[in-house]
């Protein structure tokens, strides 16, 4: 535990104490966060002091290391991480993420070696160049236990892959010509190509939402957190705190309701080739007509819950069952086209898949009845093309979510 960051509460009678909200940061990843001396700087910081100061609670800042990070959460160490942590399905299996505060993408960061093909003009297409560099004598570096390394290794497999712990050494590595290029991401990479000569961007070739990490208990503390950021997207004051810090590497805004939806629709997707893989073993089906009732009546009632709360009229139950059973949909042609690889790990159905969708669907449900009347058809046809490209979905399959997302708007 390191040293407080005391914030006075606004919203709190001056006698009562504030509440802690324990944060955990890397400390490691500008722009995101910086820790030096117990204060904490960056984009983390400063969106995590005024959420303090809006909603009462004193921040206590939890240092974590990235190959610790879902354990450290499961562990209960703090009550949510911050420091860009980009939404992956391993992750989602333990944790609860709020709605996305920025995107982003891989980008490598390259001093062509000799041996590599010469730069092309245009330049070549970056998946066909990091194909072309995955030869053993390609020295590439990568912070150890994040989404990178995870990114380096589905990208590179015959390449040598140096994880390193140390985050700002992974760029010092590129620096000292101890390696050929190294792996980082649209917000980070401009800083570390500064001072660099020779040095040519690839990329981004993923693209990736980043949000904050909640504890799985705290469901109360997660829809306090997207009702907060969702506010703040809307006020204009998150896009002031991303251009601040983040630059032109974060594209906003993430935080609507829409931008929201279809990012936790890919989320639940994202699961969907493990659930795949847990009913293979088991020898199950992947049509559970029992569980897409329950899945149904669950979000309607969630959603009708929602809507009370927040003191707005529920769309129409039709509407309602028309979009969760459009995810089912989505959700069981992903099953049927996932691959069978007998490496791919196995997750118990009941104990983590199942509950990991539920809170998924339970954010779904809290964004459902926030969705705005006319929307434009195409427009959102196209933007959900776009949040569910890297999902495995054909394009009639996302245009069919996207039109039952419009249908929420409407249908009151
Ligand atoms: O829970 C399952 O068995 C799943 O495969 C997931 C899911 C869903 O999307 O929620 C999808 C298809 C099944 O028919 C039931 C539910």
């Amino acid at each position: 535990l390191l040293a407080a960051c005391a914030v006075q509460p606004r919203s709190l009678p001056p006698s009562s104490e504030p509440r802690v909200l324990r944060v955990g940061t890397s400390s490691d990843y500008p722009p995101f966060s910086t820790l030096r001396e117990g204060q904490a700087s960056g984009f983390d910081a400063e969106l995590m002091q005024a959420y303090a100061s809006d909603r009462g609670y004193r921040l206590e800042w939890v240092r974590f290391r990235w190959p610790e990070l879902v354990a450290d959460l499961g562990a209960h160490r703090f009550d949510v991480a911050t420091s860009g942590i980009t939404v992956r399905p391993d992750r989602s299996l333990t944790g609860r993420y709020t709605v996305p505060v920025a995107r982003n993408g891989a980008l490598l960061l390259l001093r062509r070696p000799a041996w590599a093909p010469a730069a092309a003009s245009p330049p070549e297409e970056p998946l066909a160049l990091l194909r072309a560099l995955d030869r053993p004598e390609f020295r590439l570096a990568v912070n150890r236990g994040g989404h990178l390394e995870r990114v380096a290794r589905a990208h590179f497999h015959h390449a040598s892959i140096r994880a390193i712990p140390d985050n700002a050494a992974v760029r010092e590595a590129l620096a000292n010509g101890e390696a050929d290029a190294a792996l980082t991401n649209t917000f980070e990479g401009p800083r570390w190509a500064e001072g660099l000569s020779g040095i040519e961007r690839v990329g981004p070739f993923t693209r990736d939402v980043v949000a904050l990490y909640v504890e799985p208990s705290r469901a109360d503390l997660a829809a306090e957190l997207d009702t907060w950021l969702l506010q703040q997207e809307a006020s204009g004051a998150l896009e002031r705190i991303r251009a601040r810090h983040l630059g032109p590497g974060a594209t906003g805004p993430t935080a609507t309701p829409v931008d929201a939806l279809l990012a936790a629709t890919a989320e639940r997707l994202a699961l969907m080739s493990r659930v795949a893989t847990a009913k293979r073993r088991a020898g199950l089906p992947i049509e559970v007509p029992a569980q897409e009732a329950r899945v149904l009546e669950t979000a309607r009632k969630e959603v009708h819950e929602a809507a009370a709360a927040l003191g707005l009229a529920a769309p129409r139950d039709e509407a309602i069952i028309t979009f969760f059973q459009a995810q089912m949909d989505a959700a069981k042609q992903i099953q049927l086209r996932a691959p069978d690889t007998a490496e791919a790990p196995v997750h118990s159905l009941d104990g983590e898949l199942r509950p990991a969708l539920a809170r998924i669907s339970a954010r779904i449900s809290t964004l459902v009845p926030r969705v705005p009347g006319g929307l434009e058809r195409e427009a959102t046809r196209r933007k959900a093309r776009e949040e569910l490209a890297s999902t495995g979905l054909e394009g009639a399959e996302m245009d069919r979510l996207a039109d039952a997302l419009v249908e929420l708007g409407t249908a009151r």
